[in-house]
């Protein structure tokens, strides 16, 4: 008996943890980003602590290593296999909202696979996108129009590319950004 709820306790712990599920909290404009070093998670905050929307990470089933050379090459591959990673994160109400700021990486000039992932697993269709992209001097590569693409009815508007994890004038572009698209005053 002991080892049967052993069992059952590790089996439904690891159930729960396998995804991570978001509901609205208020408001229609969604904050989401994927981000593997974490300058990408540095935007999406600042721009959630100047407009104070629902932020969720894009997370993978099975995330990408530690180490940034096997990384490299994980992300190359992924690439090349035109692969969907499977990821933990699902937002289960997306239709409540109309407003989507998506962030991530420039990875080789497109759009990380993940993305792809997640862009493909919802409708879009008349929502709002508002691209933002941490790069290391590749500015937005392709990525605007990987997303204009993978979803044609979006309204896909001015995106926002960051070097790195911004300078000290960040949190100013950003506000000047964000008031172009009228979500601060
Ligand atoms: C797999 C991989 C590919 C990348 N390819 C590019 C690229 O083509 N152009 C570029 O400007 N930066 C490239 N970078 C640099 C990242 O865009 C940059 O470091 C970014 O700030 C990472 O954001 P993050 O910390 O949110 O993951 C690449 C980084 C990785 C890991």
């Amino acid at each position: 008996m002991k080892q049967f709820i052993l069992i059952m306790s590790v089996l439904l712990g690891w159930a729960f943890q396998s995804e991570n599920i978001y509901v609205q909290t208020g408001g229609r404009t969604l904050i989401v980003y994927f981000s593997e070093g974490g300058n990408t998670r540095g935007i999406a905050e600042e721009i959630q602590s100047q407009i104070g929307a629902d932020l969720v990470e894009i997370e993978m089933e099975e995330p990408y290593s530690d180490s940034y050379s096997v990384l490299l090459e994980q992300a190359e591959q992924d690439l090349l296999a035109n692969a969907r990673p499977a990821l933990r994160t699902r937002i289960e109400n997306m239709e409540a909202y109309d407003t989507i700021l998506l962030g991530y990486p420039n990875w080789y000039a497109i759009l990380p696979m993940p993305v792809y992932t997640f862009l493909e697993s919802y409708d879009f269709d008349g929502k709002r996108i508002i691209p933002f992209c941490s790069h290391g001097n590749g500015m937005m590569g392709e990525t605007v129009s990987n997303i204009c693409k993978t979803c044609p009815y979006a309204d896909v508007r001015e995106a926002r590319s960051v070097t790195y994890s911004g300078g000290p004038s960040l949190s100013e572009e950003i506000h000047t950004w964000l008031a172009r698209h009228g979500l601060v005053e």
